[in-house]
């Protein structure tokens, strides 16, 4: 097992990494402050580790909420149903809400706990590739609205992050490659070497080769860490996590939340950022097809929705949460393995990246 740290004084906590933890109550007991606990998972997840995770918790009033499954569910009146929950079962202030399953999951528990009876303690045991690399980590929690994603929610810090590697052998492998999206993130954006990294291992970590995938998420988390430690509640270099997402983003609100994946819709937002960084001379065209050929690799779309026009694009991106006094700031490549987050570029350039050709790109040999 290993163990990394989030650095944020009081508010610090363990990420613990590797296979088999969900049996590992000595990991979460130190993190549990009162007698009850309450599980939050949804109807997958559940039948596969809800009682696995139960007998780790033996030793507590463990309630579960089972929650229905998918980006469509993440909005207030599944969020609701915790809070039904948590009150049917007198849940007191010192109650620990554990997350079990994958970012929707996450988002939604860690927000609920922000909210119940004005914040109590929350564990995140994330079950996705995507939740392990990304989302359990960093205090980021919320619900879509129908205008946008993740607009409503609050920074939450959770008391500690439980990784079971294991847990990954019975995911989809659709899902897989939606959480390679976040994991190449990190490699475009603070490390260069991590994107050689993964283009040696792309392969084996779509075989959920335990070891390329211990290193993955160990590398993505330690990744995370370092800029959450350095801005948490995202007033600078943060925002550079938000690489692809803003065109990701529109593309999920407009397609229907669940339709594209988070990481397919970051995968071709990310490819619309790479695009753009070269349109600006940032970065060169071979390095914008190294950055579309590894996602081919990884399984994930490179060309956004065809029925998504530019003012399509435009009006979903103009409630992007980087929006400040109506300026859009976008996060490109300056280099490969560095990311800016910016309003000074042409409108042009924004325009002629919303138009480009993405058939073209796509075709890519190599
Ligand atoms: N808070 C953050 O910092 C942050 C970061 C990235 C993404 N997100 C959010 O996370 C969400 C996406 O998360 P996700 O990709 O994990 O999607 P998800 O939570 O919808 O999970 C994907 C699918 O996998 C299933 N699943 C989960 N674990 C499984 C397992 N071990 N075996 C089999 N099936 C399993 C789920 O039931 C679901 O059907 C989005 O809402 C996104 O906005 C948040
Ligand atoms: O942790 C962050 O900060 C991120 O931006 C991580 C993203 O991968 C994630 O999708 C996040 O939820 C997006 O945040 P938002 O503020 O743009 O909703
Ligand atoms: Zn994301």
């Amino acid at each position: 097992m290993q163990t990394l740290k989030v650095d944020l004084g009081e508010r610090s906590y363990p990420i613990h990494i590797g296979e088999g933890l969900l049996d590992k109550s000595e990991l979460l007991a130190p993190h549990i402050a009162g007698r009850q606990v309450a599980i939050i998972s949804n109807e997958t997840v559940a039948p596969l580790y809800l009682e696995r995770l139960s007998r780790s918790l033996a030793a507590y009033s463990v309630i579960s909420v089972v929650l229905p499954d998918g980006e469509a569910h993440k909005n207030w009146e599944t969020l609701q149903l915790i809070f039904d929950g948590l009150l049917t079962a007198r849940h007191d202030r010192r109650t620990t809400v554990v997350a079990l399953g994958g970012g929707v999951i996450g988002d939604m528990a860690g927000f609920a706990a922000a909210c119940y009876q004005r914040g109590v303690d929350f564990i995140q045991v994330p079950t996705t590739l995507l939740s392990q690399v990304d989302s359990s980590v960093g205090g980021k929690t919320g619900i879509n609205h129908p205008l946008g994603k993740n607009m409503v929610g609050a920074f939450y810090q959770p008391q500690a992050v439980l990784i079971d590697t294991a847990t990954l052998n019975t995911l989809p492998p659709r899902e897989l490659s939606a959480g390679l999206a976040e994991v190449i993130k990190y490699g475009l954006i603070c490390d260069e070497p991590f994107l050689t990294w993964l283009e040696e291992h792309v392969d084996a970590l779509r075989a959920l080769d335990q070891v390329a995938l211990t290193e993955a998420i160990s590398r993505s988390c330690a990744a995370k860490a370092l800029v959450v430690n350095a801005d948490e509640r995202e007033s600078g270099v943060r925002a550079t996590l938000n690489l692809g997402h803003t065109f990701g983003h529109a593309i999920e609100t407009h397609m229907g939340y669940g339709v594209w994946l988070h990481g397919e819709a970051v995968a071709a937002g990310t490819v619309m950022a790479l695009e753009m960084s070269q349109r600006l001379g940032w970065i060169s065209a071979q390095e914008r097809d190294r950055g579309i050929r590894l996602f081919q690799r990884a399984g994930l779309p490179v060309i956004p929705p065809t029925e998504m026009t530019e003012a399509d694009f435009l009006e979903h991106m103009a409630i992007d949460k980087k929006v400040i006094d109506g300026r859009l700031r976008l996060v490109l490549l300056r280099h490969m393995g560095e990311a800016v987050v910016t309003d000074d570029y042409p409108k042009e350039i924004l325009q002629a990246t919303l138009g480009a050709d993405y058939r073209a790109l796509a075709q890519l040999k190599g």
